[in-house]
């Protein structure tokens, strides 16, 4: 079908048909009548001749000849000629009866046998003979009109088409492959189509050339653009449109994390709005129609925040773009994330104020030292405003004020960029000095340049007086002005660090007898006095180079060194203690003090200044046990004291784990009656190396080492479950007394802890005793007393023993809860040798029961011993008279005995 539309509209066909409808249209019909007209002019005249021929006369002839009417009628392809006579008005028609040349000539007898002659011409036969070779020439015209339209066709598809087919295939595959250089051309033949190919592929180089050139800049612009977002996300900087008639906000993606906002969220102003924090938004909402309606650019800095409370501050730059009207269609702008601007901005502005606020003198100079700033503290410390320094050289860091070595360190450190700190001398504006502690610091800029220093100064002018001050009160006593402990030490340490001693040296320690009791009795300042004095009798001892120092309390030290006649000590020490037993007038007071001295050799009685001091402690602790002012030597014995303090206290925590402490008891009787009324707990050690060791070794080493506490709780608690073990047996009646030491009492835990043992063993409070001595009382009297309130209402009974070798005073007895006195074994013990010791029991006797206590001797171990204190109505006995201190089984041997009784 598209190779006959090829043929039918090829040149050749086109020019064929053409040819054809000419020769029809136009030609054919013109040739054909002039042949069909000659034909019938051929006939006419053969009629004409036919007519002469049939004599017609001539004239007659000629005369109708003319008016021969020759009708010519189209009958088919026919053409009838009629000759008629003129005269002849009815024709008939008679059948043609010959033919010839395509022409039928007829004649018939008409009216008046007059002839008429006619004949008929078939035109379709004259017609065929002129059209017949018309006829062939166009046939011929036609075939050789196809031939070629065919060959055209075949020769177009074959050298045209084809090519151009496979040209377009190559084209196609080219476009879908996107590869524009890969024109492949090899399939493509003909030389028509070289150039076309020629063309296409140099146009092909040239899209490849533009795609290349058009590629590289997508690319450019794709990292350009990248760039582009980068640079907006590192400088945290949006894009923004508000298009005012459809009320929508453009915004870059960059500002989705900067407003806060959802991805892809829509923004109109309400919803932009709602965003900004609610303290920002009014100034926001009026700022924007402000720009809506007066098109004017506008600066912005606000708050947006998100649901989760986070909050950004952003500045928002804009501009208005107006319409053809004049009117504002757009406002579009940046808007940046300054949070971190807003930061740094509130702590720069933190730390301005800080340094314009700050205590301390602030000044800032310049990389040469020239003055730049200076706060409001460093004019009021100096005097000197701004205005008075600016550019100059502070005089701190001048040379003038500075040690030459001093100035030399400064400024090298701080040119090597490094921080100076150090005392420094300043000169105020009424040309008086300071001190000043000062702070150098070098800044560097970003390049690491130094450009500035920064100086910080404390006015330390007091600080340096106090510190003088306190180096004196470091090293010398302020009440006494003695050389104080540090002092003592360190002459002491420089002693132990000579190599060689050529004489020895001998160290006293000293405290005085009851000064507590001064202190508490006549007051703090009486006992103040007291040790002032005190200072001054023991320097005045000593000669020039023995160090008289106070160590502490009433506790005193002297070094003397060296000891170049060694006889000499004994006679200084008990010139010591004559001038301490000396009274004291003080208030007009008349006060008796004693001391107890202490003595250790250097080298021999220590290696080092701490063991020294220890053993000559020691030495004293000896003295007063001894009965006080006198003075003692430290000896090897004194040290196996101090070993066995070591060895107790680090043993005891044990022994109470492995239940090897044990209580007894003493009973104690009524002198009246004579009945064990009650009992005394004594703790004992079961050493399973030492055996039974005496309380009297280690209670002292627990009450310094604090374990008195739970030894005290396990006392308690042993004394509890005896009470009950008593009532059980029906002896509830028997009290039992427990010695309380007073670090026990100082315990804060005590109340509780004794409550709590009362109720888990359900003990009558009253059947409980606490012994307390006076030493107890001292350290804070108002407390003591509370403490001894509440045990009594409790129900608890207090007694206070060994009464009367203290600074026992029935004035001061009397202000005490105190239940039970206990006179001491010392009074008791030289019964009836000594009047004095008989006459102080009877008194204490009588004024303690006067105070309505009850009084218990201790130590009575003669029969002499307890008529005198039945006599003087002592209400309670202790003593090996009566028992020694036993175990808990035996007591209740003696108590079953006596309810037997
Ligand atoms: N020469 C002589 N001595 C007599 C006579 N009658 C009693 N003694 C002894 O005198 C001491 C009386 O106890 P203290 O004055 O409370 O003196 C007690 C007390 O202060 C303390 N102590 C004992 N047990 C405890 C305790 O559980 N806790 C506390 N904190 N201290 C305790 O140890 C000190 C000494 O206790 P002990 O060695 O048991 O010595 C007991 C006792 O055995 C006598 O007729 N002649």
């Amino acid at each position: 079908m598209k190779l006959f539309t090829a043929v039918l509209l090829s040149p050749v066909s086109i020019l064929m048909i053409v040819l054809i409808l000419l020769i029809e249209l136009v030609w054919l019909p013109d040739i054909s009548s002039k042949v069909l007209d000659e034909r019938v002019a051929e006939v006419s005249r053969s009629i004409h001749l036919v007519g002469e021929t049939l004599q017609l006369s001539p004239t007659t002839s000629q005369q109708w000849l003319p008016s021969l009417n020759v009708d010519e009628v189209k009958e088919g392809s026919w053409r009838k000629i009629f000759l008629i006579s003129p005269d002849t008005n009815d024709t008939q028609l008679i059948p043609p009866a010959e033919y010839a040349n395509g022409a039928r000539f007829i004649s018939f007898p008409v009216k008046n046998s007059q002839l008429i002659v006619g004949a008929w011409i078939n035109s379709h036969a004259v017609l065929l003979h002129v059209k017949a070779p018309v006829r062939r020439f166009e046939m011929t015209v036609l075939l050789w009109g196809i031939f070629f339209s065919v060959l055209s066709v075949l020769l177009q598809q074959h050298m045209l088409f084809k090519p151009l087919r496979q040209l377009t295939r190559e084209i196609d595959e080219v476009v879908a492959s996107g590869n524009v250089t890969a024109l492949d051309n090899s399939h493509v033949k003909g030389a028509l189509f070289e150039p076309l190919i020629g063309s296409l592929t140099k146009m092909c180089h040239a899209i490849k050339k533009k795609c290349v050139e058009f590629e590289s800049a997508a690319k450019q612009s794709l990292i350009d653009e990248e760039r582009l977002n980068k640079a907006l996300d590192i400088s945290r900087l949006g894009c923004w449109e508000w298009i005012l008639k459809e009320d929508r906000f453009w915004y870059s993606d960059s500002l989705t994390s900067i407003l806060l906002i959802k991805d892809n969220q829509q923004l109109n102003l309400e919803s932009f709005i709602s965003g900004v924090h609610p303290a920002d938004r009014s100034e926001v909402v009026k700022k924007l129609r402000k720009m809506r309606d007066d098109a004017q650019s506008v600066e912005l800095c606000f708050r947006v925040s998100a649901l989760s409370g986070e909050y950004r501050h952003v500045q928002l730059l804009s501009t208005v773009v107006l319409d053809s009207q004049g009117g504002v269609s757009r406002i579009c702008g940046i808007c940046q994330d300054i949070t971190e601007h807003k930061n740094i901005e509130a702590s720069l502005k933190k730390l301005s104020s800080a340094i314009t606020h700050s205590g301390s003198s602030v000044l800032i100079t310049d990389v040469i030292g020239a003055i730049e700033y200076v706060n409001p503290k460093y004019t009021e410390t100096t005097g000197y405003l701004l205005a008075d320094v600016v550019g100059q050289q502070p005089e701190l860091l001048s040379r003038k004020l500075m040690k030459p070595d001093c100035y030399e360190s400064l400024w090298q450190s701080l040119l090597s960029g490094q921080h100076w700190r150090g005392e420094l001398r300043g000169r105020k504006k009424d040309n008086s000095t300071f001190w000043s502690l000062v702070s150098i610091s070098p800044i560097n800029n970003e390049y690491g340049e130094l450009t500035h220093f920064v100086i910080v100064c404390e006015d330390v002018t007091e600080l340096k007086d106090a510190h003088a001050r306190m180096e004196r009160l470091a090293l010398y006593d302020e009440l006494t002005g003695l050389p104080n402990r540090r002092f003592f030490f360190s002459e002491l340490s420089r002693l132990f660090e000579q190599d060689v001693m050529e004489y020895p040296s001998v160290v006293m320690l000293l405290d005085l007898d009851f000064f507590k009791t001064v202190n508490d009795t006549q007051g703090h300042a009486a006992g103040d006095r007291l040790l002032i004095e005190v200072a001054q009798r023991l320097v005045g001892t000593l000669q020039d180079g023995d160090i008289a120092a106070r160590l502490g309390g009433d506790e005193f030290a002297i070094l003397i060194n060296p000891v170049l006649d060694v006889d000499q000590i004994e006679v200084i020490a008990q010139r010591i203690l004559n001038e301490i037993s000396r009274p004291f007038y003080i208030n007009e007071h008349e006060l008796q003090i004693s001391t107890s001295l202490g003595l250790a050799w250097l080298p021999k009685d220590g290696n080092t200044p701490e063991a020294l001091l220890k053993h000559a402690d020691l030495a004293m602790y000896q003295a007063k046990e001894l009965g006080r002012n006198q003075y003692r030597f430290f000896t090897e014995s004194l040290h196996d004291q101090l070993q066995a303090y070591i060895r107790f206290s680090r043993e005891m925590p044990k022994a109470l784990e492995t239940n090897s402490f044990i209580l007894e008891y003493q009973p104690q009787v009524s002198l009246k009656t004579g009945a064990i009324i009650g009992v005394e707990a004594l703790v004992r050690w079961d050493h399973p190396e030492l055996g039974i060791v005496s309380p009297q070794r280690f209670i002292s080493v627990a009450e310094e080492t604090g374990f008195i506490v739970p030894l005290g709780r396990w006392v308690l608690k042993t004394a509890c479950k005896t009470l009950k073990h008593l009532a059980l047996h029906q002896m509830s009646h028997i009290k039992v007394a427990i010695n309380l030491s007073s670090r026990q009492f100082r315990d804060p835990n005590l109340l509780t802890m004794i409550r709590q043992m009362l109720q888990e063993y359900d003990v009558d409070p009253a059947c409980l005793e606490l012994e307390i001595t006076e030493s107890l009382l001292m350290h804070d009297i108002g407390l003591a007393i509370e403490t001894l309130k509440e045990l009594q209402a409790l129900g608890i009974t207090i007694a206070i023993d060994d009464f009367g070798i203290g600074y026992s005073s029935f004035n001061y007895l009397k202000t005490l809860p105190i239940n039970v006195l206990k006179v001491d074994r010392e009074f008791i013990k030289d019964i009836p040798d000594h009047l004095d010791d008989m006459e102080i029991t009877a008194a204490m006797i009588s004024m303690a029961h006067r105070l309505g206590m009850t009084v218990v001797a201790e130590g009575i171990e003669t029969q002499v011993q307890q008529v005198f204190l039945e006599e003087h109505h002592c209400d309670i006995g202790q003593g090996y008279l009566f028992s020694r201190p036993i175990e808990l089984s035996k007591l209740m041997v003696l108590l079953t005995k006596q309810d037997a009784k």
